[in-house]
């Protein structure tokens, strides 16, 4: 596959260049993004990293550094702490810094969410330029209808404009979310609405949890209403806990292949398997997502196959 993309519009032309080359990378030239997420330990604590369903290579944050830097990932985001410590030692991973984030400590049924951006713009420039790490974007999480979705809404419109600016792609991450939001979550028709509000902040991704149905259960069609909302903005899925690798797959390509998304953003489907078997889950990931494999095709990348 490839695919090209046009650049934001309203920033320096060689910001436009930078732009390109960043979703070129990220995209792997094929227009569609498999984002490693690596932000839980700050949004789950230590939950994600250990546990009887959980590798035990899961417990050193450098796992994620070594998975991402051996498997065929797009991009890899997680803080810029996280960055700064292992980055010198893994530079080949494209980075995308994740510049707002949360504990799930604070029960969103009981207090609205709130998340800030950690690091100012002129510090992420800074990082960029001196870290000379891969750097092709930055991301956000928002939380369509909290009691404090204008604080979010207006830090993310401006970052994502510098990002821009800086030639960075933006990914943001949204989830409705809150005491107005209630149960409604993954309703289908309140993601596409997160989905809408994400292209008018301007995003290059929006990332989703998938839309659940009245019973409960993930149906693919229902993401075509947020696919549809989001325009030209791609819209992308979260990963969820660890499932079967296989059933993973047949998700991810009825989500790609029926629902209209344009890639995926995964953690702890990734990072809570061991090396070897993570490794070998993103080279399937990537066959499907970059070089449009079917299930079977893919499946062969597994570890255990
Ligand atoms: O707020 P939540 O729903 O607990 O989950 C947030 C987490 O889910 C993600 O969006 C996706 O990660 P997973 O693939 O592990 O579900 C992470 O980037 C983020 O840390």
């Amino acid at each position: 596959m490839s695919a090209t993309r046009r650049p934001p519009l309203g920033i320096p032309v060689d910001s436009a260049k930078r732009w390109t080359e960043n979703y070129q990378l990220a995209t792997q030239e094929s227009g569609r993004l498999f984002l490693m997420a690596g932000d839980q330990k700050v949004e789950h604590l230590n939950d994600d990293f250990v546990g009887a369903e959980v590798a035990a290579d899961d417990a050193d944050p450098e796992h994620l550094f070594r998975i991402a830097s051996a498997a065929p990932v797009g991009c890899f985001a997680a803080q810029m702490g996280l960055l700064s410590l292992y980055g010198r030692d893994y530079p080949e991973i494209p980075y995308l810094l994740k510049l707002n984030s949360k504990t799930h400590l604070v029960k969103t049924a009981e207090q609205d969410p709130l998340s800030s951006q950690w690091q100012s713009m002129s510090q992420v420039q800074d990082f960029v330029r001196h870290s000379g790490l891969k750097v092709v974007g930055v991301g956000y999480t928002i939380y369509p209808g909290s009691a404090y979705e204008a604080q979010m809404l207006s830090e993310a419109a401006r970052m994502i404009q510098d990002a821009h600016a800086m030639g960075l792609l933006a990914v943001i991450w949204a989830y409705p979310r809150g005491k107005a939001v209630g149960k409604r979550e993954q309703d289908s028709h309140m993601i596409a609405g997160a989905a809408g509000l994400v292209a008018c902040l301007g995003a290059d991704f929006a990332k989703v949890n998938p839309p659940l149905d009245d019973q409960g259960n993930m149906d693919a069609h229902l993401l075509g209403e947020a696919v549809a909302a989001a325009g030209r903005t791609q819209v992308i899925c979260a990963g969820g806990s660890e499932t079967d690798a296989k059933s993973f797959l047949q998700r991810l390509h009825e989500q790609i292949h029926l629902g209209g998304t344009q890639g995926c953003a995964t953690g702890r489907n990734v990072h809570q398997r061991s090396q070897a078997d993570a490794i070998g889950f993103c080279r399937a990931i990537h066959a499907m997502v970059v070089h449009n494999q079917s299930v079977e095709e893919a499946g062969k990348y597994l570890a255990s196959s």
